[in-house]
C-alpha cells in the first residue's frame, strides 16, 4: 500500500469563492494552507482568520505552512486552532527543539521547511523531533513557479537519512508540482505533494488530484512503500 498524498494549496484557489474551491478538492488527502507575512517572503497571504475559516469548512486535515519570521512566537496558535500539522521554516526559528515540543503538546504534528538554498545538513539533528520535512522545490512566496530540479538529490538524500534512521516522518515537496515533476520527486523519495496550479488550474480538480496521486503512487520510492 502506498502513502502518496496530494495536498492542494489554497493559495492558488479563487479566494472569492472559497467554499466552492474547498468542495472542488474534497477528494484530496489533506489541504495545504500557506501563511505569508510579506517579510520572510515578498508576499502576503493567509493568517489566523483564513485558517479558522478553512478549518470550519473542510473535513480534510490542514497543514499550515508558515512563511513568516519569528515562527517560534506565532506557530503555536495554528496548533491551538486545530491544524493537523504546523510547518515552520527552519530559517525562521531560533528554538526549533522547543517549538517542536510545544506544537506536540498542543496536539499538532510538527513540520520543518527548508528553503531551496538551505542544505539538508542544517536539519539532520532535528529529524527525530519532527513529523514532516518540507523540501521547498521553488523559492517560497508565489504559486505557478517552475520546479527547481536541483532539489531532486536533496529529496533523495532526505529519504536515505530518514530510512537509515528508521524514522516515520513524511517528506513533503511544495512548488512546481506537475504530472512530470511529481514522478521525479516520488522516485527520489517524497511522499506528500503540495499542488497549487496543477489542481486549481485544472477544469476537473478531482480528476487532477486522482491523476497526480496515481502517478506518485506508481513511482514511489521503495522505502516509502515498506
Ligand atoms: O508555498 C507555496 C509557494 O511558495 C505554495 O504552496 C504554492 O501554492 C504552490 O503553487 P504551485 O503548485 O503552483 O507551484
Amino acid at each position: 500500500m502506498t502513502r502518496a498524498a496530494i495536498h492542494p494549496s489554497i493559495l492558488n484557489a479563487d479566494q472569492s469563492r472559497l467554499a466552492e474551491e474547498l468542495t472542488r478538492v474534497s477528494s484530496a488527502d489533506g489541504l495545504h494552507l500557506d501563511v505569508m507575512d510579506n517579510h520572510f517572503v515578498p508576499n502576503q497571504f493567509g493568517g489566523p482568520s483564513l485558517v479558522e475559516t478553512v478549518l470550519a469548512r473542510t473535513d480534510l486535515a490542514v497543514d499550515a505552512h508558515l512563511m513568516i519570521t519569528d515562527a517560534d512566537r506565532w506557530a503555536p496558535q495554528y496548533a491551538e486552532m486545530g491544524c493537523a500539522v504546523v510547518t515552520a521554516h527552519l530559517e525562521a526559528t531560533t528554538a526549533p527543539f522547543r517549538l517542536a515540543k510545544e506544537l506536540r503538546r498542543l496536539g499538532a504534528g510538527v513540520g520543518l521547511a527548508l528553503r531551496p538554498a538551505t542544505p539538508l545538513s542544517a536539519v539532520t539533528h532535528l529529524l527525530s523531533h519532527i513529523d514532516l520535512l518540507l523540501i521547498m522545490t521553488v523559492e517560497p512566496g508565489f504559486g505557478g513557479q517552475s520546479f527547481i530540479e536541483e532539489m531532486i538529490p536533496k529529496i533523495a538524500q532526505a529519504r536515505r537519512l530518514v530510512g537509515s534512521a528508521g524514522l516515520e516522518l513524511r517528506i513533503q515537496v511544495d512548488g512546481g508540482v506537475t504530472g512530470s515533476t511529481i514522478v521525479r520527486a516520488a522516485e527520489a523519495g517524497a511522499d506528500v505533494f503540495v499542488a497549487g496550479s496543477a489542481v486549481y488550474g485544472a477544469d476537473d480538480a478531482a480528476a487532477a488530484i486522482g491523476e497526480l496521486r496515481d502517478l506518485a503512487a506508481a513511482h514511489c520510492h521503495e522505502r516509502v512503500l515498506r
